[in-house]
């Protein structure tokens, strides 16, 4: 890749601290709660997937991680500052579930890419050099640089996917957080993304991922994390594409586990042997 290494991906707060901490987080939404009491640390230069079925908590979780969403207990932390207090926002990337993406936008890929720089930038600086350049890379990495003035919409939603990852790419984060940026795209775009990924991965960035489909991603996942009915039901070495294949269509009602127990830290196969390790 073309452009800078992002910025000093250890940050101030030192060269271990992990990009993201969650301590017995818990969230509720209209009094009902969705997360429970969740612990987990990413660490500098990990790639995480997080895994678990529909409904289980992945989507609030990335959400209370990336300040769109208030945790009602415990302590979200990034890169060592509780999120409350973080100001440091250009340093994290969002691609959000493609549903609530790109619909309707009348505006060109690059456009949309450039967008990604805005937390970057000096506020009413014009764009320099270096966003230009770090636009460009993006859309190499994500191989559209091709299709860099076709509007938005004439794409593919593989291809729009992939606009939204190369926007997050452009702001060079420290921290990519992407919500199921797998769910319904072919292969080759699968493909594309990991590329992508691993070249982000390559420059040092930690990476959190809710994905149903891993695909040609599994070589570089560090871990896997299962949520189930929004605990964590297993924290560990990466998961084979077949188990995670399985977490993901396992339903609520066919696992076991209460709604009042701490967190329980097992093998997602006990689901499978179906009972509570
Ligand atoms: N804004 C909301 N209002 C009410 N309930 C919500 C809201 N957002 C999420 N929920 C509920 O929280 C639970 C967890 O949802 P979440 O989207 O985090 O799960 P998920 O694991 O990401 O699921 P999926 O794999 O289907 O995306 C679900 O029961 C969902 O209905």
């Amino acid at each position: 890749m073309t452009s800078p290494a992002p910025s000093d991906a250890a940050g101030a707060a030192g060269a271990g601290t992990p990009p993201v901490v969650l301590d017995q987080v818990s969230v509720s939404i209209g009094g009902r709660p969705i997360l429970r009491d969740v612990d987990l640390t990413v660490r500098v230069g990990d790639m995480v997937t997080l895994l678990g079925p529909n409904g289980s908590g992945k989507s609030t979780l990335v959400r209370a991680v990336t300040g769109l969403l208030p945790h009602t207990r415990g302590t979200v932390r990034l890169f060592g500052t509780p999120i409350g207090d973080f100001a440091d926002w250009q340093r994290l990337g969002f691609v959000p579930q493609r549903s609530t993406a790109t619909g309707g936008v009348p505006a060109t890929v690059r456009e949309v890419v450039a967008s990604g720089r805005v937390g970057r930038r000096r506020l009413l600086r014009p764009t320099g050099a270096a966003d230009r350049r770090a636009v460009e890379s993006a859309l190499e990495v994500v191989g559209l640089a091709d299709r860099a003035s076709y509007g938005v919409s004439q794409l593919s939603g593989g291809q729009q996917q992939r606009v939204l990852i190369a926007r997050a790419l452009a702001g060079e984060p420290d921290l990519l957080v992407l919500d199921e940026p797998t769910a319904g795209v072919d292969l080759p775009n699968q493909q594309a993304l990991a590329d992508a990924l691993a070249r982000l991965k390559e420059r040092g960035a930690t990476i959190l991922l809710v994905a149903h489909e891993i695909g040609p991603m599994m070589p570089l996942i560090d871990r896997s994390v299962v949520m189930r009915d929004g605990l964590v039901a297993y924290d560990g070495p990466p998961l084979t594409q077949e188990v995670a294949a399985h977490t993901h269509h396992a339903h609520e009602h066919d696992l076991p586990g209460g709604h009042d127990h701490a967190p329980h830290v097992a093998s997602p196969f006990d689901w499978e042997r179906g009972g509570r390790a």
